[in-house]
């Protein structure tokens, strides 16, 4: 090993250390083939995948890492990078990253995701502040049904419709919002998504991860969701759940926008995860599976909103 490897793994052993006591439960991941031979670069990079972050997001690390030494002249291995201009997050606030989608509510508080209209105004109707339409289908004449019905359903409700997957018939209905996920932001051609922001719905784009919320910050959306945080048997993911520690971290790191935590989350959760700054949880199975869903969302409500200590 020359002078030169030998102090990268000194740096990328440092960062480690002061690390992996934060980021506990991931098995190192390997080591992209790394696009730089910065040695701020170098190190993260290797400590990121001893950490267990996925190539893309140790990508994403290292190079947020060498431009925080850059930036403030020196590397401190403690020094988490979070700073969104290092990691090259477009900003929601300024007009410089494009135009951005219309806004929502910073926070979206509880935020029920739900299989048809008639679960959407269920719990419209007990006081859940943001709901979802997700509604699994093909069949494209029951998909535009469904989406007027879900209108339907909460117009004499304060509540706030989004509609997952459809924007077309979202649109169409006139719903608050729509969601999407990376594919489908991928796979979205530039004149719809300026359709799409044009209408003044809001959007919301789901990301697992450091280079999904980048990406989905170039289309600046109105909220970024993080997830799943926990296991989850509602969805195949392509990624392993992400845990509190590294919520906390996407949290700080998309501050800028309306932030909704999903996945495997439960009423013992919502403190700690609450303790992140995220804005909003979403649930599926904390209210679909619940015995009583009415009662289940009260509880959630007021675990959402906790009274504050005298
Ligand atoms: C609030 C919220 N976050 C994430 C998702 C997941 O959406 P997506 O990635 O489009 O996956 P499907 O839900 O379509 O399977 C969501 N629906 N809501
Ligand atoms: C749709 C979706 N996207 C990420 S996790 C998830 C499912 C969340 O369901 P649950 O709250 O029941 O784990
Ligand atoms: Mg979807």
């Amino acid at each position: 090993m020359s002078g030169g490897q030998a102090e990268g793994a000194a740096l990328a052993q440092a960062i480690v250390a002061a690390h992996a006591g934060g980021f506990t439960g991931f098995a190192p991941e390997p080591l992209p083939p790394p696009t730089s031979g910065a040695p701020v670069y170098r190190a993260a990079l290797a400590a990121a995948s001893q950490l267990g972050f996925i190539a893309q997001d140790a990508e994403c690390i290292a190079r947020a890492w060498a431009a925080q030494s850059v930036r403030t002249g020196r590397f401190d291995p403690a020094q988490w990078p979070h700073d969104a201009q290092d990691f090259g997050l477009a900003s929601r606030a300024s007009r410089a990253s494009g135009p951005a989608f219309a806004e929502c509510p910073q926070a979206l508080g509880l935020y029920a995701v739900l299989p048809d209209a008639e679960w959407v105004g269920r719990m419209a109707r007990a006081g859940v502040p943001t709901v979802q339409l997700r509604f699994k289908s093909d069949d494209r004449a029951a998909i535009a049904r469904e989406v007027r019905a879900a209108v339907a359903a909460v117009q004499d409700t304060p509540a706030l419709l989004f509609i997952n997957d459809h924007w077309r018939e979202a649109l169409e209905a006139g719903t608050y919002g729509v969601h999407l996920g990376q594919e489908d932001l991928d796979a979205l051609a530039a004149p719809d998504l300026d359709t799409l922001r044009t209408s003044g719905a809001r959007l919301g784009v789901s990301t697992h991860g450091y280079a999904e919320m980048l990406r989905a910050s170039q289309a600046r959306p109105s909220y970024i969701a993080m997830g799943a945080v926990f296991p989850t048997t509602l969805k195949k993911m392509a990624t392993a759940p992400q845990g509190l520690a590294r919520l906390a971290a996407y949290a700080q790191l998309t501050r800028g926008y309306p932030q909704v935590a999903i996945g495997g989350i439960a009423l013992e959760h919502f403190p700690q995860v609450l303790a992140t700054g995220v804005g909003s949880i979403a649930v599926v199975r904390a209210l679909v599976a619940a015995p009583d869903p009415e009662a289940a969302a009260a509880r959630l409500l007021q675990a959402m909103h906790p009274p504050r200590a005298p």
